[in-house]
């Protein structure tokens, strides 16, 4: 049995690879540790453990991720209380800053162990995703994990629990192969495939592509009155058939949608792997190394074909993890190997590689390197860092469009930096050969956010995309009360959403929309749409009563553009906001309204400063609007 257990809570992936990092390190101290998922954990499994790690993410608005719903539910329940005597643990909690209930989960995980009877042997850590989460959880590990865990182990192993513990089993997902037992088979056609044994996702990461529904696009078109890919200027709608699952969507819900990798990423990647173009269709399959008999854990769902595995399943944006590295470097000639092998085990060398910054696409890290074929397929395609779901806030209602899901995708620009610094610092740590200074001076192309260039360059209707839907924060109230609405480009997403729920229902109380961007004549999206909305003379009521046509749901409409054209002034929603501040005041503390904020970090934080200038209270008064859900902010970027 091991020493320690390392449980994690994790969507995205960031928990579990934080956890595998745990269970290595531990070696060197000594100490033997299994990571575990939370999805598979049991009452009697998890409380016969001596000695845990919980890493957990929050979700949602401060929910548990969909792995740890479980595991949340007991340990919330006071009927457990006690149930945990004698256990020592620890709890790094994930979350991100921009979030009202930040890290709500590593909170209430540490509280309710303590109350269950554990004991805590060393600080919670906190990590913010909105700053630099890796450094958090490596301040949180250096900063007395190991001697607390070693000191713990040494009790343990010296005094036991203290507690009888009754009948308890080890949780079953431990006694499983691990992946590395498996073994790929690429053939022709299905029929010369060997029979899959059952299996199941192998990463958190993973499960999505198995859970996802399958949706046809039904249309895509540019919402920006001026396009241009070179500048990094567009914004998408995409509209998806709801298929499955995906029906019972709400407006202002979230879709998490698969990307699919550019092709010149894909071309570069087959050859590194032996492969060419016309290998593409062939079939993967894994089964296990040692014959049929017990469970493998798939890395994608499979059968597939070649050209899904690369396109779908791997992230080949991405430099080469440590975990990618370690299973290649065996099969690598000389000096690849020793390069690896140096890169390995320097965490600054590997660090200024996957540096966010740099952005090293897989092929150019292995070009840099001096490698052009030659990559085990095997332990690539098993031990790829895996293609991740993006989520947008979706941009339509039900009540209007009950079979049709909309996302407003702006395009993710940036001047890419070169990559010669980095390869400069892992020439210089032993780990890339001094031919890679010149490689690294060549120039790269601008680079792009994986999702939003898949939409705006390679989307088509017709194509098929892996979608999943979530619930979110960003929900109409169900009482009839004024709706402040505040978004900035692609932000004004959830409120045509919101701005046709209101056309459908009975709200009297103002509905009103600020709406920022540039230049109104080159990026207005949703114009046409929007003004539509807006009630004629500015909410008078006699001019209200004779208009015809579909009802026009806003009260008003509070415009600013950041970049309006010569000679005229510019201005951001959050001045708009201050300058209606009487009335916003009115809506939201004396008739009880609700204000929801969505677009970029930047601009949000803004909004929610310009409140704290209008609302009696100041930022005060913020806070609790938001710790009631009546302010609402959604922020990326
Ligand atoms: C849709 C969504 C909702 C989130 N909700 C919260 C939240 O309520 N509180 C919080 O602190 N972090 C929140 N986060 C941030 C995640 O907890 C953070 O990014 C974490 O590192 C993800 O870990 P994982 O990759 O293991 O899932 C949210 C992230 C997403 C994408």
């Amino acid at each position: 049995m091991a020493d320690v257990h390392i449980y994690f809570g994790s969507q995205s992936g960031t928990a579990e690879s934080f956890s595998e990092e745990l269970q290595e390190e531990a070696e060197k101290y000594g100490i033997k540790a299994e990571v575990r998922d939370l999805q598979t954990f049991t009452p009697e499994g998890f409380a016969a453990n001596n000695i845990v790690i919980l890493v957990v993410a929050t979700y949602g608005d401060g929910e548990p991720t969909d792995n740890a719903v479980a595991f949340h539910r007991w340990v919330s329940n006071p009927k457990n209380d006690g149930a945990l005597k004698g256990q020592r643990f620890t709890v790094m909690g994930l979350g991100d800053m921009n979030y009202s209930r930040f890290n709500n989960m590593g909170q209430l995980t540490d509280t309710h162990l303590e109350r269950m009877g554990g004991t805590r042997i060393y600080k919670r850590g906190v990590g913010d995703d909105s700053q630099d989460i890796v450094s958090d959880f490596e301040k949180w590990r250096e900063g007395g994990l190991w001697e607390n865990l070693k000191k713990a182990v040494a009790e343990v192993k010296k005094e036991g629990r203290c507690v009888s513990l009754g009948e308890s089993r080890p949780n079953s997902a431990a006694l499983e192969k691990p992946l590395g037992s498996a073994v790929m088979s690429i053939v022709r056609s299905s029929a010369e495939l060997p029979a899959e044994p059952d299996s199941e996702p192998s990463e958190v990461a993973a499960r999505f592509y198995f859970e996802a529904e399958k949706c046809t696009v039904a249309k895509v078109r540019e919402l920006r009155q001026h396009r241009s890919l070179e500048e990094g200027l567009s914004t998408m709608e995409v509209e998806l058939e709801a298929s499955g699952a995906l029906q019972k969507y709400t407006a202002g819900g979230t879709l998490a949608m698969l990307p699919r990798n550019a092709e010149s990423d894909v071309s570069a990647m087959l050859k590194l792997l032996g492969y060419s173009e016309s290998d593409l269709n062939k079939k993967v399959t894994f089964k296990a190394a040692e014959g049929a008999g017990f469970k493998i854990k798939k890395p994608f769902p499979s059968p597939c074909t070649l050209r899904d595995a690369l396109y779908l399943y791997c992230d080949l944006a991405r430099a080469p993890t440590k975990k990618l590295l370690s299973a290649l470097q065996d099969k690598l000639d000389a000096p690849a190997k020793e390069f690896v092998g140096k890169l390995l085990s320097d965490a600054d060398a590997l660090k200024a590689l996957q540096s966010d910054a740099v952005c090293c696409r897989m092929h150019e890290f292995w070009a840099l390197l001096g490698v052009t074929g030659g990559l085990d397929p095997v332990a690539f395609l098993l031990n790829c860092p895996r293609q991740r779901a993006r989520e947008f806030t979706i941009a339509s209602s039900p009540l209007m469009a009950p079979k049709r899901i909309s996302l407003c995708v702006s395009l993710t620009a940036r001047e890419t930096e070169s990559l010669e610094s980095m390869a400069e610092k892992l020439i210089t740590a032993g780990a890339m050969p001094p031919t890679a200074t010149a490689a690294a001076r060549e120039a790269r192309p601008r680079f792009l956010g994986m999702c939003s260039r898949y939409i705006s360059a390679d989307l088509k209707e017709g194509d098929c995309v892996l979608a999943k839907y979530h619930s979110s924060s960003l929900a109409l109230p169900s009482k009839d009360v004024p709706i402040v609405m505040v978004g900035a480009g692609a932000g004004v997403a959830p409120f045509r959403g919101f701005w046709d729920e209101l056309r459908k229902g009975p709200q009297v109380a103002p509905a009103v929309l600020f709406f920022g961007c540039r230049n109104p004549a080159q990026d207005w999206l949703y114009k046409d749409e929007m003004s539509a909305a807006v009630k004629l003379g500015g909410g008078c009521a006699a001019l209200a009563r004779m208009q015809v046509g579909p009802k026009r749901p806003l009260a008003s409409l509070f415009t600013a553009f950041s970049r309006p054209g010569e000679g005229k002034e510019k201005s951001y929603v959050q001045d708009a906001i201050k300058k209606q501040g009487e009335s916003v005041k009115a809506w939201v503390q004396n008739m009880g309204g609700y204000v929801f904020i969505c677009g970029s970090t930047a601009m949000g934080n803004g909004v929610l400063q310009a409140l704290g200038e209008v609302l009696e209270g100041g930022p005060e008064a913020v806070d609790m609007l938001k710790s009631e859900g009546r302010i609402v902010a959604e922020m990326w970027g």
